[in-house]
């Protein structure tokens, strides 16, 4: 992976982001995951990026006050003017030492706006990795039916 093309952004949970129970509120989360998203288009594109769509956004496990949360964001798919950024979300409890788990993920369309406030093109993007080129793939395919 280029390291141009992936973001990490890591939080420690607070009780202010969660329920009385102690779970942390996936807004929060969301949020998050949208400013990694964000990050990553800006500095791939060099130019100011709107969130566009969010698809597939999955809650494996639950996150409690006190976890160390990493998002971690990568551009999979690039268009004309969107890009595809996959977010990962770890979840790792810092007393247990049980290690970083899964907790969400989800796809983010990205999309480049020019400073006249309309979308802008953006740098061709071309999978090296074995893996970037299924994400791709997978994307790709993904997009063809959305338009179809
Ligand atoms: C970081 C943040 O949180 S920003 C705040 C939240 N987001 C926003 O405020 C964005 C609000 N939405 C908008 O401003 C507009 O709908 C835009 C800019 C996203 C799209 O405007 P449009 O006039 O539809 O643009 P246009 O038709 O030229 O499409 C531009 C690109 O966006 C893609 N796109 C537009 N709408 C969608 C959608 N709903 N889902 C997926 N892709 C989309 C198009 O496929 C196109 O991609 P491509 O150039 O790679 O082929």
């Amino acid at each position: 992976m280029n390291i141009r093309n992936q973001i990490v952004l890591s939080q420690v949970m607070l009780p202010n982001q969660a329920n009385v129970a102690g779970n942390v509120h996936g807004g929060e989360i969301m949020k998050l995951m949208d400013s990694a998203a964000g990050a990553v288009a800006i500095r791939y594109a060099k130019e100011n990026c709107v969130t566009a769509r969010v698809d597939e956004l999955e809650f494996h496990l639950p996150i409690f006050v006190g976890a160390l949360v990493t998002c971690t964001a990568s551009i999979v798919y690039v268009g004309r003017t969107s890009m595809e950024v996959l977010v990962n979300v770890e979840a790792e409890d810092l007393v247990s030492h049980s290690g970083p788990q899964k907790a969400l993920s989800a796809y983010f369309t990205m999309v480049c706006m020019g400073k006249n406030g309309r979308p802008q093109s953006v740098p061709e993007y071309t999978p090296e990795t074995d893996d970037e080129k299924r994400l791709f793939e997978e994307v790709e395919k993904k997009r063809a039916l959305r338009n179809n």
